[in-house]
This record gives C-alpha cells, sequence and structure tokens, in this order.
C-alpha cells in the first residue's frame, strides 16, 4: 500500500534518476580521504556556505554531536533553545558523550532566541559555573525561518561576549527557498552550520558539517573515534551531490503544497492552526474538536500517516504530490464533518 506519508520530509526516497547518478558514483577509501565523490561534495558544501572545510557524516545528530564536541572542551557549555533537536531529540548526546553543559532557554514563537534570555544563561566567570563557550540556533526551527537581521544580531552578540556560534540548519535550504537569501548570507554568522541532505533534499543518507579547517579537522578526528569513520561511501556523497544540484529550488514546491494544505485544513471545523507559521513545508496543527489518536487511526486507514500528539504536524516532501494534498483535505473534511 502507498502512504501520503507526511510524518517527515527524513522519509524522501531516492529518485530513479537521482539512482542512476548513485550507480556511476566514483568511490574511495574515506578514512583515507581518497573517495572522489566525498571530497567533491565537501568541497562542494564549503563553497557553498562560503567557509572553509566540510565534513560528510551519516546524519543530522552527528553532524551537531561533532559541532557540540568540537567547539566545547568537557565542562563547557552551550546555550540553546528548550525546543531544539540538539536540546531535546538527540539524546542529550553532547552531555552524555561530549561532557558539554546543555544551558536551555525558552524559544519564541518564530523560533528566535531572546537576547536577554541567552545573556541571563551565559555563566558568570566563576569556579561555581560552567564556562559557557556556545550558542546554538535552528534554522528553519518547525518550519518558521529566523530573519536573516536576528543571525547577524547574535552574531554581534556573541562577538560582545567572546562566544562562537553553531545552526542547525537540517533545513537551511528550505530557509534559503522561503527567505529568497543566499545561502551564502544565511552562513555568514555562524561558525558552523549542519545541513541535512536527506531531508527535504532528498538524499537517502547524510549531513554536511561546516566550518574552518581547524574545527573540521577536529570534528573528522571525533566521527573517527565516535565510529563514524566511512570507506566506500561516495555512493551517498554522489546522491547528495544530484540533490545539490537538481533538488533546491524545488522544495518551492513542497512550501506551496504545504500552503495550500493549511488553507484547506485552517478553514475546517474544529482545526486550530496558524496560517502565519506555515513559512516553509511544515503544518502545526490543534484539533479543537475530536481525539487526535482517532484522527491519526481514521486517517491510517486511509494510507495517510502523519505524527504529533496534542499538536499535529504534516510535513510535505520531495514524494507527496498536488492531488495527495488534495486527498488529505477531503479526508479531514469527513473526519471533521462526522
Ligand atoms: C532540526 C533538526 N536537526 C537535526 C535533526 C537530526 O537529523 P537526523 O539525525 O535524523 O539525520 C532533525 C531530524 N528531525 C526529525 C524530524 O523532524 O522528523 C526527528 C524529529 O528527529 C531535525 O529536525
Amino acid at each position: 500500500m502507498r502512504y501520503i506519508d507526511l510524518r517527515s520530509d527524513t522519509v524522501t526516497q531516492p529518485t530513479e534518476a537521482m539512482r542512476q547518478s548513485m550507480l556511476h558514483a566514483e568511490v574511495g577509501d574515506d578514512v583515507y580521504g581518497e573517495d572522489p565523490s566525498i571530497n567533491a561534495l565537501e568541497h562542494k558544501g564549503a563553497e557553498l556556505l562560503g567557509k572553509e572545510a566540510a565534513l560528510f557524516v551519516p546524519s543530522g545528530t552527528m553532524s551537531n554531536l561533532l559541532a557540540m564536541m568540537s567547539h566545547c572542551q568537557r565542562g563547557e557549555g552551550a546555550v540553546l533553545g528548550s525546543a531544539s533537536h540538539i536540546y531535546r531529540y538527540e539524546a542529550q548526546g553532547s552531555a552524555v558523550l561530549g561532557s558539554v553543559a546543555l544551558q536551555s532557554v525558552p524559544m519564541q514563537a518564530d523560533g528566535t532566541l531572546a537576547l536577554k534570555d541567552v545573556r541571563a544563561a551565559i555563566a558568570p566567570d566563576d569556579a561555581h559555573f560552567v564556562q559557557t563557550r556556545l550558542v546554538c540556533l535552528e534554522n528553519t526551527h518547525n518550519g518558521k525561518v529566523l530573519p536573516l537581521p536576528y543571525l547577524r544580531e547574535m552574531r554581534d552578540f556573541v562577538d560582545e561576549h567572546g562566544l562562537l556560534l553553531h545552526l542547525d540548519g537540517a533545513r537551511l535550504f528550505n530557509a534559503v527557498v522561503a527567505s529568497g537569501e543566499p545561502v551564502a548570507a544565511i552562513a555568514a554568522p555562524f561558525d558552523s552550520i549542519s545541513v541535512c541532505l536527506s531531508k527535504g533534499l532528498g538524499a537517502p543518507v547524510g549531513s554536511l558539517l561546516v566550518g574552518s579547517h581547524g574545527f573540521i579537522a577536529r570534528a573528522r578526528r571525533l566521527r573517527k573515534m565516535l565510529g563514524g569513520g566511512m570507506r566506500q561511501a561516495g555512493i551517498l556523497a554522489q546522491a547528495a551531490l544530484f540533490a545539490l544540484d537538481q533538488h533546491v529550488t524545488r522544495l518551492a514546491d513542497d512550501h506551496r503544497r504545504a500552503r495550500r494544505l493549511a488553507e484547506g485544513l485552517a478553514s475546517l471545523p474544529g482545526v486550530a492552526l496558524n496560517m502565519e507559521e506555515v513559512q516553509t513545508n511544515m503544518v502545526f496543527l490543534r484539533l479543537t474538536q475530536g481525539d487526535p489518536a482517532t484522527l491519526l487511526g481514521f486517517m491510517k486507514e486511509r494510507g495517510i500517516l502523519f505524527s504529533g500528539y496534542g499538536e499535529l504536524r504534516l510535513v510535505t516532501h520531495l514524494q507527496i504530490t498536488d492531488d495527495d494534498i488534495d486527498e488529505v483535505i477531503d479526508a479531514f473534511t469527513e473526519f471533521l464533518n462526522g
């Protein structure tokens, strides 16, 4: 059975054209630095984001972990949003494996961290406290694009306080397409950026961690220590190169479909949905009538999957079509008009 799978853009599958590209990838042993496709991808990633170097990493979670461990020594602290992926959905790996203290602050409705909250979280220079070293942002956050002026303001803030700045840019290219800003402009304020290739871009595996030569050299050693050294993974890197060439501008289709889905659902009785938050490929909604678990079961019977409890999340992506959007709106209408 083919599902209309709106659980996440992590479910994207390689297209036939991408598979053909993968088939002919040049490969080598990446631990020796000899995989031509991985080297090409890392070079392209660094160049695109305007940084010195990049590292191909098996997952976004590992990419963020390497950033935290490369920036922060054992016992140093990182300030990040309490609803950020690094804080909530990466098993606190930075703390467990990297001994980095995670200093969470509230996230504002638009996905930003209030400077006053970040300032308050910075530990005083006193042996009773950790030494705060890093601030982490997430763009997009729950599908919302962080404004470029805010990113530049945060850069000035961390410079003022002698801190470093990391971006969890799992959906960076969604932010690029939605904002119209060049990727290098969005990346410029950050010391390091993690970019997922396996979400909306449609590669089967992988992320790129981008930063300075020294930072990436440390991250490369830590990746090996964590067992992330890869051999002939150029097959995967070639998919990512294909995605960067062919799947960036089409993210606008995902955004258009998400907006159309949201507009179709927002008008239904029993749905609470904020259209202003539908900025890229994610639609969040709450039911004001009916039980979310009952809805999820009703939808699954009709071959429609999405996630969330309380607040529901529907994510459009490479394999979601215009007809799928119509079908989902019709199914919601049937459920809510009972
Ligand atoms: C902002 C951000 N940063 C990092 C990651 C981790 O990427 P992976 O480790 O899954 O490759 C994710 C994955 N997000 C997944 C999803 O959205 O379905 C789940 C929640 O882990 C993410 O959303």
